[in-house]
This record gives structure tokens, C-alpha cells and sequence, in this order.
């Protein structure tokens, strides 16, 4: 059975006081810190880099679990691997050609490799990653189109998360965008590990209560699958 993490999105805090907000998190119940890392091109939205992954680095012990929107994830392995990142999430629409190196490269520098796929792209993509002699250890799933928080959950990505859960029972399944109390039912019922929220955690009053919420929906849904 895959370990449940919950994930606040950093990406929904106060960028100016991001290392109290991590702290807040990790006070507030969190496994990992979510950190999206967008450049522009592919994505449309521009967001934090290396230098802030090292900053915050000074200031917590906590997994962060960067998630790479980037056109050229291969430039970010070094910088991020020294900055102190824990995960490194990329694209599998961009890496194509290069995964392997990609995978390789990232296990180098002392970081976990998975891999991510847009609402558009087909799971049978990411086979091949899951299975390679030098895997990818988590597939994460968007539930919106990156690049933005505060988006609508798109529940027909469940059959995606369904497929992956059914063929990889141990595999960790993250899922991102849109989730929160009234739809992580879906997501862990459809076998999602690993939660990924930001404005349903920074926007609560309780966001303890919330992240309780979301593991307790995990942990009860992995009795059922
Ligand atoms: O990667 C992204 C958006 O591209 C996410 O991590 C969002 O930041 C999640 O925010 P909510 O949808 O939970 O508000």
C-alpha cells in the first residue's frame, strides 16, 4: 500500500513570508511542501526557481516536492539537486527524447524522479517511465491545466488515476488542482496517495482540519481498493 502525503500547494501562500507559511504547514499536519516551479514558456505563468528552493532549504527539514512546468526539466536537475529540492517532478509532454537521462540524472543528485502529465495526455504515456529498469517513483496526475491554482477539479482525470492504481498497486499516485474536502472522494476513491492542495488548505480557517480531512479520506479509501 502506498504511504498517504499530503501536500500543501505553496503556490496559494504569502510568496513574501514563504518560509513561516512552510513552517505553518508543517505545524498544520503536512507530509510535503508542494513547490511549482512554472517558466513562462511552459506554462503560461512564471514562478519560483533554484534560488528559492536554497532559501527556503535554510529555513525547513521538510520533503519538497517540486513539481518542474518547465520546457527544459534536464537544466533544472543540477541547480535544483544542489538547491536542496527532495523531488523532482517533470513533464512527460517534454521528455520524450530524454526521460531516461532525465531519471538517471536526478537519482545522481540525490533526488526522487517522477513524472506528470497534462489533462490531454494520454496515461499509456507514462507506461514505459513506470516500467524502465531505472523507474520514475511517482506519477503525478493533473487534475487541471498547470499553471495556475484555484482551478475546477476535473473529475474525468479519476480514470486515469483508476488505470495506474489498478496496474501499479504500490506506485505512488499524486494528484493536483482542485482538490480539497469535496472532491478528495473521487481522487482516493480512484486510488490517489498522494494529495496536492492549495487554496482549499491556505483559504480554510482550519487548514489542520483540512489536511486532517484529505489524509483520513486516503487512509479510509485504501481499506476499499
Ligand atoms: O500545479 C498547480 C497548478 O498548475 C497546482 O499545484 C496548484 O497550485 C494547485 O492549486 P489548487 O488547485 O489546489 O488551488
Amino acid at each position: 500500500m502506498a504511504t498517504p502525503r499530503i501536500a500543501p500547494s505553496m503556490l496559494s501562500s504569502d510568496f513574501a513570508n514563504l518560509a513561516s507559511e512552510a513552517e505553518r504547514m508543517v505545524r498544520c499536519g503536512a507530509d510535503w511542501l508542494h513547490m511549482d516551479i512554472m517558466d513562462g514558456h511552459f506554462v503560461p505563468n512564471l514562478t519560483i526557481g533554484a534560488p528559492v528552493i536554497e532559501s527556503l532549504r535554510k529555513h525547513t527539514k521538510a520533503y519538497l516536492d517540486c513539481h518542474l512546468m518547465v520546457t527544459n526539466p534536464l537544466d533544472y536537475v543540477e541547480p535544483l539537486g544542489k538547491a536542496g529540492a527532495s523531488g523532482f517532478t517533470f513533464h512527460v509532454e517534454v521528455s520524450k527524447d530524454n526521460w531516461r537521462e532525465l531519471v538517471r540524472q536526478i537519482k545522481l543528485k540525490g533526488m526522487r524522479p517522477g513524472v506528470s502529465l497534462k489533462p490531454g495526455t494520454p496515461i499509456e504515456e507514462v507506461f514505459p517511465l513506470v516500467e524502465a529498469e531505472d523507474p520514475v517513483q511517482m506519477v503525478l496526475v493533473m487534475t487541471v491545466e498547470p499553471g495556475f491554482g484555484g482551478q475546477k477539479f476535473m473529475p474525468e482525470m479519476m480514470d486515469k488515476v483508476r488505470t495506474l492504481r489498478k496496474k501499479y498497486p504500490s506506485l505512488d499516485i499524486e494528484v493536483d488542482g482542485g482538490l480539497g474536502p469535496s472532491t478528495i472522494d473521487l481522487a482516493a476513491s480512484a486510488g490517489a496517495n498522494c494529495i496536492v492542495a492549495g487554496s482549499s488548505v491556505f483559504g480554510a480557517p482550519d487548514p489542520a482540519q483540512v489536511i486532517s480531512l484529505l489524509r483520513k479520506t486516503v487512509e479510509n479509501s485504501q481499506t476499499k481498493y
